[in-house]
């Protein structure tokens, strides 16, 4: 089985992951999806006072060698065992994730882009864009609701780290992006994928 490699990326609030989960939920156990958020660093060395003021939106704060290995072994059709990150504490949890390898592979997140050694990996690369006052709106909102921060703290983080390093890396990923698409709610764009994971599934290589 010749599994098919799909990057999905675009800036914080943009609509990746509502776009990602769209289409688990239309594929279900078809396909499997991978997080870059999942391989943010382990820190637990470093005090919960010191981890919320570092920056998560630099390609430096993931373990993207992990990453790497753990597609390629999905590649040559063995499962493998996902970390899991938690946002509330700034730190990867004690669990993880089986992924069994599978013929499409969906892997997302903001950076997903910037190595070129996983970019290249990627078959199809998609770029969910987004204006910036309408992400950093619905950031507000989902860090407040799910990821245990409060508004101060958003504003903050967003303004010293997430703004400068959209700029410097995720932006400059959407050109190499083979499709750019039109938030994460984009009906054409979720049938369109639907229809070509379809076909993927249902040919024979
Ligand atoms: N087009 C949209 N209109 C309104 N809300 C949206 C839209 N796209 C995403 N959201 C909401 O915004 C928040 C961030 O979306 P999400 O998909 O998590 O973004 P990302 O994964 O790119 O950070 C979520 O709460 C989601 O439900
Ligand atoms: O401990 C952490 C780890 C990450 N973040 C922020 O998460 C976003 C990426 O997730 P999206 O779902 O794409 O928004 C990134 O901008 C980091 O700043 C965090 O705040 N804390």
């Amino acid at each position: 089985m010749k599994s098919v490699l799909i990057g999905i990326a675009g800036g914080t609030g943009s609509g990746k992951s509502t776009f990602t989960n769209r289409l688990k939920e239309a594929f279900c156990d078809d396909i499997a999806v991978i997080y870059h958020d999942n391989y943010y660093r382990k820190q637990d060395g470093i005090p919960f006072e010191e981890r919320k003021k570092m920056n998560y939106d630099h390609p430096e704060a993931f373990e993207t060698e992990l990453l790497l290995d753990q597609l390629s072994q999905l590649r040559s059709g063995e499962g493998v065992d996902c970390p899991v990150y938690d946002y509330s504490l700034h730190n990867r949890s004690d669990e993880f994730v089986r992924v069994e390898p599978k013929k499409v592979i969906l892997v997302e997140g903001i950076l997903v882009f910037v190595d070129e050694r996983l970019r290249d990996m990627f078959d199809i690369k998609i770029f969910v864009e987004a204006d910036a006052d309408e992400r950093i709106l619905r950031r507000v909102i989902r860090d407040v609701k799910d990821r245990g921060r409060d508004i101060e703290g958003v504003v903050e983080q967003y303004l010293t780290t997430v703004k400068p390093m959209h700029y410097l890396y995720v932006e400059p990923t959407k050109p190499l992006a083979d499709v750019i698409i039109n938030s994460g709610m984009n009906e054409v764009a979720f049938q369109l994928m639907k229809t070509n994971i379809e076909k993927m599934l249902a040919s024979e290589s």
